[in-house]
């Protein structure tokens, strides 16, 4: 079984994604994923380079991140070549690795997909767990996190789909409100639910 693991920002999926791994589960992580694919000699990042020249191109042979950013600020034609040479590669490389876990004999992988709504990638899993929180706490734990006003806060959460929508799409929904205990607890219930009637 594949299951997708989503949720808004500060939700808890990265809390929950290390849980995972500590009860033995494969992850594939699509943060990580997109970084791996633009490491120095990947064909991506020659892709990157042709598009848009060799000062992109840092001399350790990495990605200068900032330059590309620059490149495509307020720039949607750039922007657009940009993602339709990264997205295609990090979409294969998820898959390539969801494939490599499944050959080594795992029955279970977890896919943490931030944008999984966003980035309609729901094709890519039979099952999606979305980890949810109230505005209130989720507000609370962002500034807290990340050291925001309040306003700014609101900014980024504003920006993605709102926390409903992402429920409305959920097979099973984690209600991280409460303890970290208490949401290790209801995964491990929605999983072996799962497990047991796929
Ligand atoms: N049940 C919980 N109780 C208290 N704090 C929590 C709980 N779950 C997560 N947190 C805290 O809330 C913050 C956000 O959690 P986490 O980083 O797991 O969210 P995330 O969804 O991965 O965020 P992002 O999308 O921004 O990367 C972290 O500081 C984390 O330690």
């Amino acid at each position: 079984m594949i299951i997708g693991l989503t949720g808004s920002i500060a939700s808890g999926k990265s809390t929950v994604s290390q849980m995972l791994k500590e009860l033995g589960y494969p992850v594939v992580d699509a943060d990580l994923v997109a970084r791996q694919v633009v490491e120095p000699g990947t064909e991506t990042l020659q892709s990157i380079e042709q598009a848009f020249g060799p000062e992109v191109i840092r001399a350790d042979g990495s990605m200068d991140r900032e330059k590309v950013g620059a490149i495509i600020f307020n720039d949607p034609a750039s922007r657009k070549k940009l993602n339709d040479i990264i997205h295609p590669a990090i979409r294969r490389e998820m898959l390539r690795q969801r494939q490599a876990f499944l050959a080594e004999g795992y029955e279970t992988v977890i896919m943490d997909i931030p944008l999984l709504f966003e980035s309609k990638l729901q094709h890519m899993v039979d099952k999606i767990l979305v980890v949810s929180v109230s505005e209130q706490e989720q507000l609370k734990r962002l500034m807290e996190r990340n050291g925001l006003t309040e306003q700014e806060a609101k900014a980024r959460i504003a920006s993605q789909l709102p926390m409903v929508v992402k429920e409305e799409g959920a097979d099973e929904v984690l209600d991280n409100n409460g303890s970290v205990d208490d949401t290790k607890r209801q995964l491990k219930r929605i999983l072996d639910n799962w497990l047991t009637h796929p």
